[in-house]
């Protein structure tokens, strides 16, 4: 019969030292190096021992097993990476079918994507789960893993840190057995069984070469330990953070483990290792990444054996508050407390207490699948990445193409319109044109005759520097004197034109017309522009390429002004009009005046001969016909441009042609590509978002943590969701909250939608946003098939808006307004 002890007293009042002996014996407490002769020698042990444990009443039950969750979360976990691999294939098949520009898109931010979809599908096929085991050094690490494995096969020298990574795995065929990696050589398989193989495996971890190293990489050690399943893989790794220097093999564990346990040491001074910690927990997070999860990381306080009663509190307290400082999110119960070395010697008696037994079992049960679907999240987050970026892609490129039709077809009518103009007043503005040239020809001729009379001109002529040499033939002296003047001449009025821009206010005139009357584009007038400065024809070359606004007259003008200098002086204005006259050899004043000439009169006789030139630009007909001739080039040119016009006609009707090519592709795309990609880019979505939330997802309460009546405690209702006031009674005292439960059960129409809310909504925190605290499911039979609810649990507000506005002296300027 086993002794029933519910308190300090019934130990006390246990008279028999057979009854005392059969406790002990029943609690399995160690004697340690006390000597047990008399009754009080046995009480003193069993309170002391009751004081540490508390009551044993619960210690009657069978001790939890460990391994009843485990294996059934690896079962669970082969059906959901399958179903994670199935997925794989269809965003596979989905990438196959996406245009190439989302292709490419997609490769930017995930170089390589198909390889890289191949290599983590196949990651799936693998049934590991790594489990890295770090700490503090000294904080009894592989004292932990050897209780954890119910083993002694680490060494556990205190003084010394471990140096070798091992990784221990349940053996399939019940072998014990290690295989040693050495950096450099084969491996090497070792047996471990009985002492000598433990021994020898215990030298191997412990070797050092010559740089105080271990010469292996690692040591594989496969036991049938029976806190493990197939597939998990412990791992033991060098202190982290030791001596500031992080191993890169570490490293290379935490990348591709999905749960963690890090001992800390609460007897050493400080507790917790703040700065080691951070360094841990930077990898941890930085190698998952988004997929962090805190559930997944156990952190075992030990040594609390070593730690006064009186300070035992505090000591916790602090250990959970330094944590959490480390790592937010991190919940009380991932952090135990025990002493490893107590329950060490508790197994060396073959008795392992059930405190001991159960916060391993608790840590380890809730770690283990805690990693499983922290591996399965890592996938899921990389899938729902994929499918977001695309999608997004897929409905901007349909918001462009919608905007971009209007735009289009806005620019197609514009283009009509101006073709239409073009036609209809084509032949109008040329006739208009060819007339006005004509009237700008007479007026050039008036402006011409009064500026050449004009004082000023001759002044300016007269003001002659160079004279031609005398000479006894006096016709070499007039051919001299007659080239001098020319040129002073022809000078003189392309000075004139260029102050008064008589010839090149034609063109303009002509340019301007054209763009007003014809509504010509920027290329079309360039065409124009040089049929008029050249009278040539240039080929149509690129002419719509850079459409499509009205061209700037002013911008052409200015332009033509640039090059006017650099133009041909033979074709210009000037010596048109001074070839229109000259000194003639038969003019008795010319042979006199030339005959006479000499140093002493050349100013004189210069001034005359300059008036004679003049003189004869106005004989005859000869300055008319020469005007008529110089201004021809513009009526040519209008010619010219008379037979473009159809040619802007067609080219304008082409780039119709195309565009509105591209208005039925567009068309296409807005109707049946992109719907039909966003809808099977939906469907995945949804798909994996419901795989998610019920496979992956944890919730944040318990159901049965929650408790409401929905008969009385209806709030009110919204367009999804109906909401309750309920209590939460996880907290002390109940906390009062509102439950907004969906209309609709989840399925992957609603499913994507309700996580984003979910996630936007944990990101809120204002005072005037009812806090977000989280999130439950309720599994209900909806037509005879069991559906997931979604149930928000949300800060109660009490009252209305109305009552507050009313009856609340907040700050409201009109409330103090009409209260004053
Ligand atoms: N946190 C809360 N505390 C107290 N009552 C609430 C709370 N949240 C909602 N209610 C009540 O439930 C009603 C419905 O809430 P819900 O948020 O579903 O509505 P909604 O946002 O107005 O609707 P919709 O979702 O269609 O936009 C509210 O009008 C309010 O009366």
């Amino acid at each position: 019969m086993p002794v029933e002890i519910k308190s300090r007293e019934d130990i006390i009042q246990l008279t028999d030292i057979q009854s005392l002996r059969a406790l002990r014996k029943q609690w399995n407490v160690p004697t340690g190096d006390q000597r047990l002769q008399t009754r009080d020698d046995y009480v003193r042990l069993l309170l002391e021992f009751y004081d540490r444990m508390g009551p044993m009443v619960e210690n009657q039950k069978p001790a939890p097993d460990p391994n009843v969750g485990l294996a059934e979360a690896i079962q669970l976990d082969t059906q959901n990476r399958a179903r994670l691999q199935e997925m794989y294939d269809e965003i596979l098949k989905y990438y196959n079918s996406l245009p190439s520009q989302y292709q490419t898109s997609l490769n930017s931010a995930y170089p390589d994507l198909v390889n890289t979809i191949a290599a983590k599908r196949k990651q799936l096929d693998s049934r590991e789960l790594v489990i890295l085991v770090a700490g503090d050094t000294g904080a009894g690490k592989s004292s932990f893993i050897n209780l954890l494995l119910e083993t002694d096969i680490l060494p556990m020298a205190s003084i010394e840190a471990t140096q070798t990574i091992c990784e221990m795995r349940k053996s399939t065929n019940g072998q014990r057995e290690a295989i040693c990696f050495p950096k450099r050589g084969h491996p090497e398989k070792i047996s471990v069984e009985g002492d000598k193989g433990l021994h020898e495996l215990k030298k191997r971890i412990q070797e050092r070469d010559r740089d105080e190293e271990s010469p292996y990489e690692r040591i594989e050690i496969y036991m049938p330990f029976k806190m493990l399943e197939e597939g998990v893989v412990i791992v033991d790794s060098p202190g982290f953070g030791e001596h500031g220097r992080k191993s890169s093999q570490v490293e290379r564990y935490l990348a591709k483990s999905f749960g963690a346990i890090y001992l800390v040491n609460t007897a050493a001074a400080g507790g917790v290792n703040s700065g080691r910690l951070r360094d841990f927990l930077r990898f941890v997070v930085n190698s998952a990444g988004e997929d962090y999860n805190p559930a997944a990381t156990i952190f075992i306080g030990n040594k609390i054996d070593s730690v006064d009663d009186q300070d035992l509190q505090e000591v916790k307290d602090t250990t959970a508050y330094k944590l959490k400082q480390c790592y937010p999110g991190l919940k009380d119960s991932n952090i135990l407390f025990m002493s490893v070395k107590e329950a060490l010697e508790y197994v060396s008696f073959n008795a392992r207490t059930e405190d001991h037994q159960r916060v391993l079992v608790q840590g380890i049960q809730k770690l283990f699948p805690a990693s499983l679907r922290n591996k399965l999240n890592s996938h899921y987050r990389f899938q729902s990445q994929i499918l977001k970026r695309t999608l997004v892609s897929v409905k901007v490129s349909r918001t462009l193409a919608a905007s971009g039709r209007e735009t289009k077809q806005i620019e197609i009518d514009d283009i009509q319109g101006r073709m239409k103009t073009l036609e209809q007043n084509a032949r109008s503005t040329i006739m208009n044109l060819k007339s006005d040239i004509k009237n700008e020809e007479d007026q050039l001729q008036e402006d011409l005759a009064s500026s050449l009379r004009s004082r000023n001109f001759t002044e300016r002529v007269f003001n002659i520097q160079e004279f031609p040499k005398p000479s006894k033939d006096w016709k070499k002296v007039a051919q001299n004197t007659n080239d001098i003047i020319s040129d002073m001449i022809s000078k003189e009025v392309d000075h004139w034109e260029n102050e008064c821009q008589r010839v090149d206010g034609i063109k303009t005139r002509i340019l301007d017309k054209f763009s007003r009357e014809c509504q010509v584009y920027e290329d079309q007038l360039k065409e124009i522009e040089s049929a008029l400065l050249d009278g040539d024809v240039r080929t149509i070359k690129d002419l719509h390429k850079s459409m499509k606004k009205q061209a700037p007259v002013r911008q052409i003008w200015a332009k033509a002004k640039e090059t006017k200098f650099g133009g041909d002086k033979v074709n210009s204005l000037g010596s048109m009009v001074s070839s229109a006259g000259g000194l003639s050899t038969s003019d008795r004043r010319v042979k006199d005046l030339c005959k006479n000439y000499s140093p002493k009169n050349q100013e004189q006789s210069m001034k005359s001969l300059v008036t004679i030139y003049i003189e004869t630009i106005f004989d005859g007909n000869d300055l008319a016909i020469k005007i008529s001739n110089f201004v021809k080039r513009f009526a040519e040119g209008v010619d010219t441009i008379a037979k473009k016009i159809p040619d802007f006609i067609n080219a304008d009707a082409d780039l119709i042609k195309n565009m509105k090519e591209d208005l039925k592709n567009a068309e296409h795309n807005l109707k049946e590509v992109f719907p039909k990609l966003i809808q099977t880019g939906n469907n995945l979505q949804g798909q994996l978002d419901v795989f998610y939330v019920k496979k992956i997802m944890e919730v944040d309460f318990r159901l049965r943590d929650i408790n409401y009546n929905p008969s009385e405690d209806f709030l009110g209702s919204g367009a999804f969701a109906d909401v309750y006031k309920a209590k939460l009674l996880c907290y002390q005292p109940p906390l009062t909250v509102a439950l907004k439960i969906g209309k609709d059960y989840l399925q992957e129409y609603n499913v994507s939608d309700v996580l984003l809310e979910d996630r936007t909504m944990r990101d809120l925190d204002h005072k005037n946003i009812a806090h977000y605290l989280g999130v439950t499911l309720r599994e209900e039979k909806v037509r005879g098939k069991r559906r997931l609810f979604w149930i928000m649990v949300l800060e109660f507000c009490s009252g209305t808006l109305k009552e507050k506005i009313i009856n609340d002296n907040y700050d409201n300027p009109d409330f103090q307004r009409t209260h004053w």
